[in-house]
């Protein structure tokens, strides 16, 4: 299944483990195969909210975005999420990132001692890019996770003058009004990239430029045909596939949809070995994980 032209389709990876809770390095060349192949899907976010960043220290960030960016080069774009809790943290990671050529970064809010207001946030924004000053740079809106409320529109006014890299959102948010407040003030080469998955087709006609997002990983096949059947406004066929993807999340949604479930699930369905999540995220119970994976196969067909 070739890639929906037009509309970009970014997976955000799973940070695959070994069974002892290790970093594991030889599963991202099956990985990149298994996205590229079976799911049509040429681009990926590394270390985002998925790829348990935040559970994960530098140096393991480090090695995975390295790995990622050497065995994907010429095969996938790969977007290096750099965000930490420490603003030097986050500049190390972007000055990595340029460093091992990954084809963009990715920054979200801090959210322990958080910003209080656009300013503040756009000032911590423009120190981190300041540390990769030629690399394209995204700002990852994620306000459930982060706490951080301030609409993404205030965050990205006058954004340029600061950050002259500045290449779009990656937005994680339902408030579709923020982000059509969001595509109306983007100039033509910024990317804006809706990061819902179970509503991804509600923000395509106001403005998407792409998708990115976890269950891409094992749906990129599908969303790349959604993508089509939208762009060649075959809305019936758009909303069948959007449908079946809503019934599966809140199908897993009973079961708490976690990244523990997530994970299995991604395991089940593409036969990688991506191990468990790392705690406080539990791994999936047994029992649970046949559910769903059930539920998967009886929704989708291999395509
Ligand atoms: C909170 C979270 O992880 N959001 C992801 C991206 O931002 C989404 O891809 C979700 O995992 C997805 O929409 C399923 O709820
Ligand atoms: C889901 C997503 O986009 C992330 O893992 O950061």
């Amino acid at each position: 299944m070739a890639p929906a032209a037009g509309k970009k389709l970014v997976a955000a990876t799973f940070t695959p483990f070994t069974l002892e809770g290790e970093v594991k390095l030889a599963e991202i060349v099956p990985y990149i195969d298994y996205l590229t192949k079976k799911q049509g899907v040429n681009s990926v976010f590394v270390n985002g909210t998925t790829g348990e960043s935040m559970s994960l220290t530098v140096e393991e960030r480090k090695i995975l975005a390295q790995e990622w960016c050497e065995k994907a080069k010429g095969k996938m774009e790969v977007i290096v999420h750099v965000g930490c809790m420490s603003l030097k943290d986050s500049q190390e990671l972007a000055k990595h990132a340029a460093d091992i050529k990954a084809d963009a970064i990715a920054v979200m809010a801090p959210f322990f001692l958080k910003p209080k207001s656009a300013e503040a946030l756009k000032l911590y924004l423009q120190e981190v890019a300041s540390a990769a000053p030629h690399l394209p740079f995204y700002y990852y809106h994620i306000p459930a996770i982060t706490g951080v409320k301030v609409p993404a529109r205030d965050v990205i006014e006058g954004i340029q003058e600061r950050i002259p890299t500045f290449s779009g959102v990656k937005f994680s948010g339902t408030d579709l009004m923020d982000f059509g407040r969001c595509v109306s003030y983007s100039p033509p080469r910024w990317s804006l990239l809706y990061g819902v998955d179970e509503q991804l087709l509600a923000a395509l006609p106001m403005g998407a430029n792409g998708a990115v997002g976890s269950t891409y990983n094992y749906l990129g096949c599908h969303v790349n045909k959604l993508l089509s059947a939208f762009e060649s406004h075959d809305l019936d066929q758009a909303r069948k596939i959007q449908f079946k993807i809503q019934e599966l999340l809140s199908f897993a949604a009973n079961f708490g949809f976690d990244l523990g479930v997530n994970k299995q699930l991604m395991n089940d369905v593409s036969g990688l070995l991506l191990g468990p999540p790392r705690l406080p995220v539990m791994p999936c119970p047994n029992d649970h994980a046949q559910a769903i994976k059930e539920k998967y196969f009886k929704l989708f067909t291999e395509c």
